[in-house]
């Protein structure tokens, strides 16, 4: 079975070179001193979630709710300092847009280190380069050095990567919105078919038309807390009913 659990999980992060005077604003932000008198940002605090088979969560929150964090947590980049954090199944992560890109290598120079990090065989890698290939449609600039890639571009070739061998959790931040039309459409029908075969997608984002698509359930942080956990409209309220033309 696919899951995420958290269970009062907090994380924080140490801010060192932090003057006295900017203490004292430390009310007004997030701010506290943690065991060993640092000074600490309380980024996420004594969150419980439990995420199943067949859900598509989105995050929602202002700038610095704790959506990222969140994201990095359950991928495993960040470390709770409280509470105990369960993920079974595999990740595919679509969290950093530059994770695992090597700038200066080609598409399919990126796609064969991708498939060594991994440690798939030579079989495995042609197969992988095959569909990698043909689900970004980057054709002949796959032969072009990363760096010269659009915003598009790199998503097209970051979510081929991440999707190719079905992940049992996605986990996705809104970077990944910058493709276009046509992709977002393909890229909607990989992640139907993953979701639908009893995975996880938990996905942050801003765009409320993304989210009211995508998901089924919405999580609401509020400086790093949830302040709202439930479907859709119960959290984003009804969609709104486009204009009459007069
Ligand atoms: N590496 C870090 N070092 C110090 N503080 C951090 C770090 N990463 C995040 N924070 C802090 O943790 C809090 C949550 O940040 P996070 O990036 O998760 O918010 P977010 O909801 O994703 O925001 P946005 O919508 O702007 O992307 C913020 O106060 C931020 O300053």
């Amino acid at each position: 079975m696919t899951l995420i659990s958290l269970q009062n999980v907090a994380i924080e992060f140490p801010l060192y070179h932090f003057g006295a005077r900017s203490l004292k604003k430390r009310l007004l932000a997030r701010l506290k001193t943690d065991d060993s008198n640092r000074i600490v940002v309380a980024a996420l605090r004594d969150l419980n979630i439990e995420i199943r088979s067949g859900e598509r969560v989105g995050l929602v929150g202002h700038n610095g709710a704790g959506k990222s964090t969140l994201l990095r947590t359950m991928a495993g980049i960040y470390a709770p300092v409280a509470g105990r954090l369960e993920v079974q199944g595999s990740i595919g992560s679509l969290i950093d847009p530059s994770a695992g890109i090597d700038p200066e290598g080609t598409g399919i120079e990126n796609i064969r280190l991708h498939c060594l990090y991994r440690g798939l065989e030579r079989e495995a890698t042609d197969a992988f380069i095959e569909e990698v290939s043909a689900f970004s449609g980057l054709g002949e600039f796959l032969d072009v050095p990363v760096r010269g890639y659009s915003a598009g571009m790199s998503v097209r070739l970051s979510f081929a990567m991440a999707t190719a061998m079905t992940p049992e959790v996605l986990l996705m931040d809104e970077w990944f919105l910058a493709g276009d039309a046509d992709f977002m459409a393909t890229a909607e029908a990989r992640m139907t078919s993953l979701v639908g075969g009893a995975k996880i997608l938990v996905l942050a984002s801003h765009d409320h038309n993304i989210l009211r698509r995508w998901c089924s359930r919405i999580i609401r942080l509020d400086r790093g807390r949830i302040v709202a956990d439930g479907p859709v409209e119960d959290v984003l309220g009804p969609a709104a009913m486009p204009q009459a033309v007069a």
